[in-house]
């Protein structure tokens, strides 16, 4: 197949302009958040777009090492070979609702975070979250052999396996460079560390499980799927949350309880994100309706649907296949869509696990305008379809 065939016009940055059915609109509130988090620059800051001279590149990286007798360096590599493919992902967009939740969170908590000048630490939380979920989403795909990110062609793909595995590897850590000039208390610092650390070793393993679930090494129960869900996709957001505690010193009881929110709604926006592979005409025309069939994910539908119901083998033969023959990937996306209670459970279930997450955090969140938006993000992450 022609990839590039496929590409759709390429949507930047605002959530608004994404192609959402009129009844799933995200909130507006999350457009106004995410321009607070581009006007705070933070991710140029971290990651700048392009190294002009080699002052400019030690200054951005000052621990590289040169040799005494380096006039001059290679700075076209760094700019092709990390900087353009890593900003191209990013300057794609997306919903943005990791960010905008640290930044809410943050006002629920006090913090007047229209006031960028006080609230740097808050930013940069958000800005490293993200960029480190970028690296993740740019490995994942050729990981996953996907075709599509964001409407245009993965970065392996328009940048080559070799680009997209270190940049993706690289995005993980240059931000963390930078933790001195924004958290500079130093209690908060050394526990964001750890707790980075930690996250980052949970982030692999959560995506172990969904590789080998997807090669058909092992075929995962529903327990075994929550593992997953609360490692792989839970882990970015809870990090921010986990981090923010550290730099607003909120209690350990109120960090536990975000946490739990957060595992509950990150498990929610996984079992949603796999519903609308499946079933959005947005998302058909956007990636690919076939993409999770062709790589043999085992969302929690699929679970299902191998768990009860008709054409079990054939599902899980052609899941196994990774096939690009369009006529058996139809065959197993219709034998899916014909056990509707296989999407009916998932639906349940995602619905539960807000609800869940909303019951962990309502009585630590103060009342107020931000937690009002919390619950309304809450609520998009099940009803959207892109
Ligand atoms: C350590 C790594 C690489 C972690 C990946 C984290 C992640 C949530 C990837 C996207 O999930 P997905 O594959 O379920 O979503 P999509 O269908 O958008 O690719």
């Amino acid at each position: 197949m022609n990839i590039l065939r496929k590409v759709v016009k390429r949507d930047i940055i605002f959530s608004s302009q994404r192609k959402f059915s009129s009844q799933n609109q995200p909130p507006e509130f999350l457009q106004a958040y995410n321009q607070l988090f581009i006007k705070s620059n933070i991710i140029n800051e971290l990651l700048p777009k392009k190294i002009e001279t080699i002052d400019h590149l030690k200054e951005t990286f000052p621990t590289l090492l040169s040799s005494n007798r380096a006039k001059e360096a290679d700075l076209a590599s760094v700019n092709k070979g990390i900087l353009e493919p890593a900003h191209d992902l990013i300057d794609r967009g997306g919903k943005r609702w990791r960010p905008a939740l640290g930044l809410i969170l943050a006002e629920a908590f006090g913090r007047d975070i229209k006031n960028l000048e006080a609230n740097k630490d808050v930013y940069y939380l958000s800005g490293l979250v993200e960029l480190v979920h970028n690296g993740s989403l740019m490995i994942d795909d050729l990981q996953d052999n996907s075709k599509f990110r964001r409407g245009e062609p993965c970065t392996y793909i328009k940048y080559g396996a070799d680009i997209a595995s270190n940049t993706s590897t690289f995005l993980y850590f240059a931000p963390l460079l930078k933790i001195d000039k924004y958290i500079t208390d130093k209690k908060a610092r050394a526990k964001i560390l750890t707790i980075f650390n930690q996250e980052m070793v949970n982030l692999m393993l959560g995506q172990n499980w969904d590789i080998n679930w997807h090669n058909g090494k092992v075929e995962p129960n529903a327990n075994f799927y929550h593992q997953m869900v609360v490692n792989k996709t839970s882990t970015l957001p809870r990090m921010n949350a986990r981090s923010l505690g550290a730099a607003l010193r909120l209690k350990n009881s109120q960090v536990v309880k975000l946490s739990s929110f957060l595992n509950s709604l990150g498990a929610a926006f996984q079992i949603q994100d796999d519903i609308i592979a499946l079933k959005s005409q947005e998302y058909a025309q956007e990636r690919d309706k076939y993409e999770d069939i062709r790589e043999g994910k085992r969302s929690l539908v699929v679970i299902n649907a191998l768990k009860s119901g008709k054409d079990k083998k054939l599902i899980k033969e052609i899941l196994n296949s990774h096939t690009e023959d369009v006529a058996k990937l139809e065959q197993a996306y219709k034998a899916i869509h014909q056990n509707q209670s296989a999407f009916d459970k998932a639906d349940k279930e995602a619905k539960q696990l807000v609800e869940k997450s909303w019951t962990a955090i309502n009585p630590v969140l103060p009342e107020g305008d931000a937690k009002k938006k919390i619950e309304e993000l809450s609520q998009f992450i099940i009803k959207r379809n892109l």
